[in-house]
């Protein structure tokens, strides 16, 4: 199947020009000359990819706005965009909206085509990514060899054989429902069925459906709930504070009895279920104003697990980030790359708001976009620029050309608090893996931290 691109430009010329160069290498092409026009061709019918000029004479939307558009209804079309002469800053704008790459006017037709082909099959390769990703399964391990995760192991190995219902809190992305899964994994049930149901995503009117199922009659067809799918195995209320208040009371009752009706049937079905919850709300807030039945609360929360944020465990961002890289690799079938010490650096000092998720999403993403797929490492400059920006002081040093009008002692100095300061940060602001990784004893490095006056707050990194 030939691959269809639609080139949005207001220049009648220019768009010829593209679709000449497309045509002869073998590339269907649609084309539109403004913004209405651009978005209903991308409504109508997904393109392999978009050229998109940046200014567009007489265009309801600019080409950054049609951009933006297009990248909030379909992330997965690569959007290449065209850049008159100054208008490099937008250009720049434009890839921080998500665009793949920009061409300078005038363009060589060679360079068009580099840059449409590696658009195409970057966008192919993240595609095939995310379905391998399907099929090898999700994840049933929290790695990290922080002291925050593994505590989270050990209680986890403790809780997993009891059988007992467990509610676990943090932050999006931080990993609860791995964990989820690696108490089922551990679990007498482990070879029953692991079912997650996602209480935030599903419509209130469809909720009791989706729980207790629906007993057929008169030509509507029986269905089967998640509480009979999960029957001999583990059910996961994913995002419970989501769940409609009136459904929490009658799932209180059906964890009570292990038992509960079809809609619409008068049998009770007996299920043997172990349920695990997990939130990133506070219930007892949701408790307080109304939202959340207590009851329902006590019965779920037997024992709580709190899921640390990863800037709560910094150490663990390297063993993360090169599992993730691991895992894109594999599925996508290229070479690991390896990531440069400054990349790891700025990679720790960030703070990742959308946790592990942001970490595997950016792994995955700079895998595949990444110049000469994986034989070259990760370098600090190749990151977004809200994550780089943020590298330790440490790594700007050398380009620092102030250092060379100080006196050796300042200039040592310098370079220590900068050293210590980014080793601080890799630890967590803990002194006593610190100083075991740079060799001095912790006395000695408390001493030389208030010398230097580095301070608890350089420390912790925040
Ligand atoms: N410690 C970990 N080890 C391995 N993979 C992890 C770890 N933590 C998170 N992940 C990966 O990060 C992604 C997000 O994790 P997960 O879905 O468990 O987060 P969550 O806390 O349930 O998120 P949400 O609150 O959005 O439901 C998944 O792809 C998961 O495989």
């Amino acid at each position: 199947m030939a691959y269809e691109i639609l080139i949005v430009d207001d220049e009648p010329d220019i768009r010829m020009l593209i679709e000449g160069i497309l045509h002869d290498e073998g590339y269907e092409t649609r084309v539109a000359g403004d913004s209405d026009s651009a978005l209903a061709a991308f409504r109508a019918r997904r393109p392999s990819l978009v050229i998109q000029d940046i200014w567009l004479q007489g265009s309801k939307l600019d080409g950054l706005e049609i951009l933006k558009t297009m990248q909030a209804e379909d992330a997965s079309v690569p959007v290449v965009m065209i850049s008159g002469h100054g208008t490099i800053e937008t250009a720049v704008a434009a890839l921080q909206h998500g665009a793949y790459d920009f061409i300078e006017k005038p363009f060589q037709s060679d360079r068009l085509l580099v840059i449409v082909r590696r658009a195409i099959e970057a966008s192919r390769l993240e595609r095939e990514n995310a379905e391998l990703r399907l099929r090898a399964g999700p994840e049933s391990t929290l790695f990290g060899e922080s002291a925050a995760i593994s505590a989270v192991r050990s209680q986890i190995e403790r809780v997993a054989p009891t059988g007992s219902r467990v509610l676990i809190t943090g932050a999006p992305g931080a990993g609860k429902e791995v964990a989820a899964r690696m108490i089922h994994a551990r679990s007498r049930r482990a070879a029953g069925p692991f079912i997650a149901l996602n209480c935030a995503t599903l419509a209130p009117s469809r909720f009791e459906e989706e729980l207790f199922g629906l007993e057929g009659v008169e030509g509507i067809p029986r269905r089967i709930g998640v509480l009979e799918r999960a029957h001999g195995g583990t059910l996961l209320l994913d995002e419970v504070s989501d769940m409609p208040i009136e459904t929490q009371g009658k799932i209180v009752r059906a964890l009570q009895d292990q038992s509960f009706e079809r809609i619409g049937g008068s049998t009770r079905i007996k299920v043997d279920i172990r349920v695990i919850s997990s939130t990133n709300r506070d219930l007892q807030a949701e408790i307080g104003n109304g939202r959340f039945r207590e009851d329902l609360y006590y019965r779920l929360a037997v024992v709580p697990l709190r899921i640390p944020s990863l800037r709560e465990r910094r150490e663990d961002i390297p063993e993360l980030a090169r599992l993730f890289l691991r895992r894109a690799a594999e599925t996508a079938g290229l070479p690991v790359p390896e990531l440069s010490v400054d990349a790891m650096a700025a990679l720790q000092a960030y703070d990742w708001p959308g946790n592990a998720r942001e970490l595997r999403n950016l792994m995955e993403r700079l895998l595949i976009m990444m110049p000469g797929n994986g034989n070259e490492p990760i370098r600090a400059d190749m990151l977004p620029s809200s994550i780089s920006e943020g590298a330790p002081a440490l790594l700007k040093f050398d380009s620092n050309a102030d250092v060379m009008s100080l006196p050796l002692r300042e200039a040592r100095d310098l370079f220590e608090t900068q050293y210590l300061q980014a080793q601080l940060l890799r630890f967590g602001g803990n002194i006593s893996r610190t100083a075991g990784f740079v060799g001095m004893e912790r006395s000695a490095l408390h001493r030389k931290l208030k010398q230097l006056g580095v301070t608890a707050e350089d420390r912790a990194g925040v």
